[in-house]
């Protein structure tokens, strides 16, 4: 959700990052092809566009899309964070639900915008030192009970990535009808590390494509979404 106040009303934002080529698909030559045109509009270039092809002229199947906001390779992860994701701690402290999520092929960036490194820290570690931050600044008058579970959803498997063991777990609806995963780990956590380190821990275990799809991320591959649940509830 974006950190303004006219967006506090809507339900779901979709952002785009592209990420900068790798030194591989630069040594291979290969060029970008999506570009950031402004803060919402992104265009994809057709990539057997020939400009010296006549037949072809006036046929280009370049496409243009429309997110609620768009980011290019040089957004940095403090961007990313303030424009997606740091708007949902106010709601997020006074009980309300948000869900964060990256979505698309492997090698796409997903792990590098979410988790980040140690002096590009992503999504997560960010969000955890507002969140406990914000959970300090009201703590004379409330009080949290903060708890998390990791899973991977991958070829419509859900696995417990805290606790790989259980197998195959299955989405079924309780008493109020609300959608729960049945078996899924859920650790209370007292503080920002703690929660970084269950992250590492459980990213240990998502699955890897079988291609070494890190060195050169191919385009199509059953997607992998991973979804992270950490809760901050008024007592
Ligand atoms: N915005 C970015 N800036 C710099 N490097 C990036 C960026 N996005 C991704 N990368 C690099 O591209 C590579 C692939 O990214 P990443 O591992 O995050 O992909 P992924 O979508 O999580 O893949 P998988 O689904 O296989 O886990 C990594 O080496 C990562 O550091």
């Amino acid at each position: 959700m974006k950190d303004t106040s006219e967006s506090k009303d809507q339900q779901l934002t979709v952002a785009l990052r592209i990420r900068p080529l790798s030194d591989a698909e630069q040594e291979e030559g290969a060029s970008i092809v999506a570009h950031r045109v402004d803060d919402q509009m992104v265009v994809l270039m057709d990539p057997m566009e020939d400009p010296d092809d006549i037949l072809r002229a006036n046929r280009s199947r370049e496409k243009t899309y429309m997110f609620d906001v768009a980011f290019d390779f040089t957004a940095t992860q403090e961007e990313v964070y303030r424009a997606t994701t740091k708007g949902l701690i106010e709601g997020l402290i006074s009980g309300y639900n948000a869900t964060v999520f990256a979505y698309g092929p492997t090698g796409c960036g997903k792990t590098y915008t979410m988790l980040g490194t140690d002096k590009e820290p992503g999504i997560y570690v960010q969000t955890l030192n507002d969140l406990f931050r914000a959970i300090e600044e009201t703590s004379d008058d409330m009080q949290y009970s903060v708890s998390m579970s990791y899973l991977e959803i991958y070829n419509e498997m859900i696995r417990d990535l805290l606790n790989p063991s259980s197998g195959f777990l299955d989405l079924r609806e309780d008493s109020k009808g609300e959608i729960q995963v049945a078996g899924i780990t859920e650790v209370s956590t007292i503080n920002a590390r703690e929660i970084m380190e269950l992250l590492m821990k459980g990213n240990k275990q998502h699955r890897r494509e079988p291609t070494g799809a890190n060195q050169t991320p191919p385009l199509a591959k059953t997607p992998r979404l991973q979804v992270i649940a950490a809760a901050a509830e008024p007592l």
